[in-house]
């Protein structure tokens, strides 16, 4: 299998490290628009394979996407993050024109691609690469979902004092701290997460979740990487092995949950065709009014985007 990484900064290096340590791909090509870069971090983890025991190949290239033909799974990163202060949907002027040349050369080269979408604003990124790349949304996809119940995870195994391993979770909307935590749905090894902590402390572990990401953004002045990296490798391992894991994943919602046309995070199935079906929950009228509030907010930045597309058409 071949997997392509573009963005060789701090989300695309952790993405193809991990790829390559856990042996997902046998072949990850890194592309980065920085000369040398992607070279250079592809190289040092060809490095460490003797020391840690791997065989996957990582090769680095700048700009030459002619490296890149036929890759089974393409993820992007290339794009700002941002720095403390700004909001992830402040980056979409950017990385909207970075999302879409990069989707133009990806498809070029592999055109039966499965592409990741990492960059942000995710669920707008998401659809610009969907928009350029004419693929249906089975083939176009975003990570946030797996991240965000993640931060989740370890939050509830910290305060119980339990492996993150037995927390299970599900969580829907945005990425964005309009996402909807679904709490009715997370279980520790089983046993529904109500009966082993009070209302108070799940709230603001939720509440702690939905700024997650800019927890991280303020305590080191740009965002985080290991996590969102790891989330994106685990996506593409659920792809290239026929996994048909179960995780949240940012897709076109098209009639689910009475939504047509929106980029929102939803459970689906993850499998070797790439999205092998979305999975809709019986959502109580609280959590439709959470996810009804996401899908405005994502809307207006979709709108905004179409705005920006029309300008300078
Ligand atoms: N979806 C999610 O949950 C998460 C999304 N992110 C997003 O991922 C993106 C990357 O974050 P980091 O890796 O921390 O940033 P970074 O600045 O470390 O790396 C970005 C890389 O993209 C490269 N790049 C820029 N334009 C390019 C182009 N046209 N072609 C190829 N490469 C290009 C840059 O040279 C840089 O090396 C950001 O937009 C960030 O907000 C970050 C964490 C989580
Ligand atoms: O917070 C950010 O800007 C990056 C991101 O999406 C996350 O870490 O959740």
């Amino acid at each position: 299998m071949k997997v392509t990484v573009v963005g060789a900064g701090n989300v695309g290096a952790t993405c193809a490290d991990v790829l390559a340590t856990r042996e997902i791909a046998n072949e990850i090509v890194l592309v980065d628009i920085k000369e040398g870069f992607a070279e250079g971090k592809a190289l040092d983890i060809w490095q460490k394979a003797p020391i840690i025991g791997y065989d996957s190949r990582t090769v680095g290239v700048t700009g030459d996407y002619t490296r890149t033909a036929d890759s089974d799974v393409v993820v992007i990163t290339s794009g700002l993050p941002r720095k403390p202060g700004m909001s992830r949907d402040d980056l979409i002027s950017t990385n909207a024109g970075i999302v879409k040349t990069v989707t133009e050369q990806v498809v070029k080269y592999s055109p039966n691609a499965i592409i990741i979408v990492v960059s942000n604003p995710l669920d707008v990124m998401t659809y610009q690469a969907h928009l350029t790349s004419g693929l249906p949304r089975e083939k176009v996809f975003g990570m946030a979902g797996i991240l965000d119940t993640a931060r989740y995870r370890a939050f509830l195994a910290e305060a119980l004092n339990v492996s993150p391993k037995d927390i299970q979770a599900v969580l829907m909307g945005g990425h964005g701290d309009t996402m909807v935590p679904l709490p009715r749905y997370t279980t520790v090894g089983g046993i529904p997460v109500t009966e082993l902590i009070g209302k108070e402390e799940l709230d603001a572990i939720v509440q702690r979740t939905a700024v997650g990401g800019g927890e991280l953004v303020k305590l080191m002045g740009t965002s985080a990487w290991y996590a969102p990296g790891a989330a994106a490798a685990q996506m593409v391992e659920a792809i290239v092995r026929d996994q048909r894991r179960v995780f949240p994943v940012c897709i076109e919602l098209q009639g689910e949950y009475g939504i047509n046309g929106v980029y929102l995070g939803a459970p689906v199935i993850l499998g070797r065709n790439g999205i092998e079906k979305v999975i809709e929950l019986q959502l109580n009228d609280e959590e439709k009014a959470l996810l009804e509030t996401s899908r405005g907010h994502v809307k207006e930045v979709m709108d905004a985007l179409d705005n920006m597309s029309k300008a300078s058409a």
